[in-house]
């Protein structure tokens, strides 16, 4: 037994497979000779295809670990470092997302040893500052128009845009924390960290069945996410074949934004008061008009008394496609929490991420409508935002942006 004393068990996502075992460097290190393999179980030895129409970590389920990190080119690089690094990049994320060190393994930290994939995603964005620090202004998609202000933002610029987004996610906290020193790693003398941000979900296996993810505020929150399924899913969440700019076909386009939750405001409120300010049963997510979790919501319903059964302001009525001109986008979040502040507040929120062909026609008319009359907004804080060009998913021996980098 010369590597490790590890055996896969299954590879849930396909392309790659279980991968363990990969040559040489820190990955040699030993285990005890009589040790018995133990098998890894699902969890560790998943793993998710680089390769394909669209980048992974989109419509992959929220892994429960998650890093989001921008970088800024350092002064003096441009298009040509800007395309090194990203393909040195892609070769990291490649391998690591196959359970190998990202670089061969001489240079490995040795974090993930021992590891599988579990999971990981590396996912790769461009901001709008990036198309006028490589010159290819021309290139820049209208879609990454600036947001606009609204009046609940609180924004830090230093903690917002960037010119190159990287989002990554594992259901183990080695894997993703050993996936973003790596990437750091691989961007030296090319791009620097501006800001990083980690989150969590729920692992997987918490649950008695797989059950839809809650926040920090209780809610269990995605019930009403567009579904791979759906007739009109690719449509809302990905630039078609013959859509612009080209280099963009099968891309999206994310928005964050560091929502902080007021939670010591929120967790004082009675729960059929929180129930009023979502339009949904807190112990199952049902809408308050009825049924189950994933019946939808009956905007029109009224109750004895006349009045509708999901408030005027309830978060879903406002945010919901119908009251919006159809406007929809795949919400694809993790919950943060970083300390207590002086007065005992948690600053803990949700890294929301939303994921959508078009901007305009997904997160901006939506939010424009929550800010000015959404009954949650009472207990949320934007205080971060950004949006970036996801290109779409590299061909085999292609890397992430070459389309645009090379084209
Ligand atoms: C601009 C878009 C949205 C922001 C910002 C946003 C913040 C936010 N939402 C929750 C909790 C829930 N949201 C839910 C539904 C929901 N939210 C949005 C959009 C934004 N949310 C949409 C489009 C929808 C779906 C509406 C529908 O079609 O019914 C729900 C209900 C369950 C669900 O469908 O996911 C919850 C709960 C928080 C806590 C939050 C900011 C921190
Ligand atoms: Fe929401």
């Amino acid at each position: 037994m010369s590597r490790r004393r590890l055996l896969g068990t299954a590879s849930a996502a396909g392309a790659g497979g279980l991968v363990l075992g990969a040559a040489g460097g820190a990955w040699g290190h030993a285990t005890a000779q009589d040790e018995p393999p133990t098998a890894l179980t699902s969890l560790g030895s998943t793993g998710v295809a680089f390769h394909g129409t669209h980048q992974a970590g989109i419509v992959t389920p929220a892994q429960a670990h998650g890093h989001l990190v921008a970088f800024d080119l350092v002064s003096g690089a441009g298009r040509r470092q800007a395309a090194a690094l990203l393909r040195r990049w892609s070769d990291a994320a490649r391998r690591m997302m196959a359970g190998e060190p990202p670089s061969g393994g001489e240079r490995d930290t040795g974090i993930a040893l021992d590891a599988g994939p579990s999971s990981l995603t590396v996912t790769f964005g461009f901001g709008r500052t990036f198309f006028t620090r490589t010159g290819m202004k021309k290139e820049l998609p209208r879609q990454l128009a600036p947001l606009p202000d609204f009046s609940a933002d609180a924004l830090d610029k230093e903690r917002s845009d960037g010119d190159l987004w990287v989002q990554i996610g594992a259901d183990d906290a080695l894997v993703a924390f050993h996936a973003l020193r790596a990437l750091q790693r691989e961007a030296a003398g090319a791009a620097r960290v501006r800001w990083q941000m980690s989150g969590f979900n729920r692992s997987p296996g918490a649950t008695d069945r797989p059950r839809t993810v809650r926040n920090l505020m209780g809610q269990v929150d995605g019930s009403n996410n567009p579904k791979t399924t759906d007739d009109d899913f690719a449509e809302r969440v990905f630039v078609p074949s013959s859509g612009e700019p080209s280099w963009m076909a099968g891309g999206s386009f994310v928005v964050q934004r560091r929502i902080r939750m007021l939670l010591d405001s929120w967790d004082e409120h009675a729960l059929g008061e929180q129930e009023r300010v979502i339009g949904r049963r807190k112990s199952d997510g049902a809408p308050l008009s009825g049924g189950h979790e994933h019946t939808a919501p009956d905007l029109d319903k009224r109750g004895k008394d006349g009045l509708p059964v999901i408030a005027a302001d309830a978060h879903v009525r406002v945010a919901a496609p119908e009251t919006n001109g159809g406007a929809a986008m795949l919400r694809r979040s993790f919950s943060f929490h970083d300390g207590f502040g002086d007065g005992g507040a948690p600053d803990a929120g949700l890294l929301f991420l939303a994921w959508q062909a078009d901007p305009l026609r997904g997160f901006v008319p939506v939010q424009r409508k929550l800010d000015r009359g959404d009954a949650l907004s009472d207990f949320l804080r934007h205080e971060a935002s950004g949006l970036f060009a996801v290109p779409g998913g590299p061909a085999r021996g292609e890397y992430v942006g070459q389309r645009l980098l090379e084209g």
